[in-house]
């Protein structure tokens, strides 16, 4: 049983389309980031998820049954993209709160605060806590209930390095355990390790699905190759000059080594040559990361959209 699947997805506030025939799906076990610039429609393909809005064309079904059914609806976590609190009230309070609304059990609420690193602060008022600690607090609600589909909205904002490691650390054990995660951001740095597969969203249509090694085969882009010379860059240059079957191959020089830009389908047979020529002293090879493949396909009107969360 799939924990949700968008088939043919479309949604329109008003007038103004905002989804455009999304398929889109998640299995159990698995973390697909969702990723998009600012109003590409993540937060309304998570709302439509949660069944707060119906589609205006196309299919939402999640875990076997209809999105908002409130037999679905106990089995899914929500961290929503601004988490507030009522500020009076300890972390506790307010984690003892949502378990009764959810009713899940109250044995959980110190449990869920120590495994977000808040049990040093769970009977401090929430007015005291900073930014990264109400984003914890806001995890710790959404992990009530042990969740089979669990939805994240931005959750790293407001989190320091460490937490954000701590934070994917423990999406990846839950993930491991059978949990389904979408991750929906548009801060790619550090997410790549963490997540199965990405969907790139811009302007409501999906751009791309798939895991990485996927998306890098439909990208395309120019794998790097940095090389060292044995001898002189001249003369490495020239074999690659040689070797190459495409006219206009990227050569750089970069502090005595020269980076080559090569298509993947060309680079096995250049890294032949450069190895039988004997000019090389060393090769590092640069894949394209997450966020190369993300601006390859969002495209400079993608980015113009992009906000300041980077
Ligand atoms: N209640 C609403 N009424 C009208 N338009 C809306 C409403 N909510 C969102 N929109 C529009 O729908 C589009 C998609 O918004 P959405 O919040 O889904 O984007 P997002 O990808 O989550 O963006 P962000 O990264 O900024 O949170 C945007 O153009 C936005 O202005």
């Amino acid at each position: 049983m799939s924990c949700f699947r968008l088939e043919n997805v479309s949604y329109r506030y008003d007038k103004s389309p905002v989804l455009q025939g999304i398929d889109l799906r998640l299995e159990p076990g698995e973390i697909l980031g969702l990723f998009g610039h600012n109003g590409a429609g993540k937060t309304t393909s998570i709302k439509l998820i949660l069944g707060l809005m119906q589609p205006t064309q196309g299919t939402v079904s999640v875990l076997g049954g209809h999105a908002g059914d409130p037999q679905v609806t106990q089995h899914i976590g929500y961290l929503p993209e601004n988490v507030m609190f009522y500020p009076q009230l300890t972390g506790r309070e307010i984690l003892s709160h949502f378990a009764r609304l959810k009713g899940a059990s109250l044995r959980q609420v110190p449990e869920l605060l120590k495994q977000v690193g808040l049990d040093d602060a769970m009977d401090a008022r929430t007015k005291t806590y900073s930014k990264g600690m109400r984003q914890r607090l806001g995890l710790a609600q959404a992990l009530l209930g042990k969740p089979k589909l669990l939805m994240l909205d931005e959750p790293t904002v407001g989190l320091d390095p460490v937490a954000t490691a701590d934070l994917y650390r423990l999406l990846r054990e839950l993930r491991d355990e059978g949990t389904g995660i979408v991750l929906c951001s548009h801060v790619l740095p550090g997410v790549e390790p963490y997540i199965d597969r990405a969907a790139i969203l811009t302007e409501g249509s999906l751009q791309a699905v798939g895991d990485l090694t996927a998306l890098r085969r439909q990208a395309n882009m120019p794998v790097t190759l940095s090389l060292d010379p044995a001898n002189s860059i001249s003369a490495l240059e020239r074999v690659i000059d040689k070797a190459s079957t495409s006219s206009g191959l990227m050569i750089k020089t970069d502090n005595g080594r020269l980076r080559v830009d090569v298509q993947p389908r060309e680079k096995m047979a250049l890294l032949k040559a450069v190895m039988a020529s004997g000019e090389v002293a060393d090769i590092s090879i640069h894949q394209p990361s997450l966020e190369d493949i993300y601006v390859h396909f969002i495209g400079s009107g993608g980015l113009a959209h992009r906000g300041g969360n980077q």
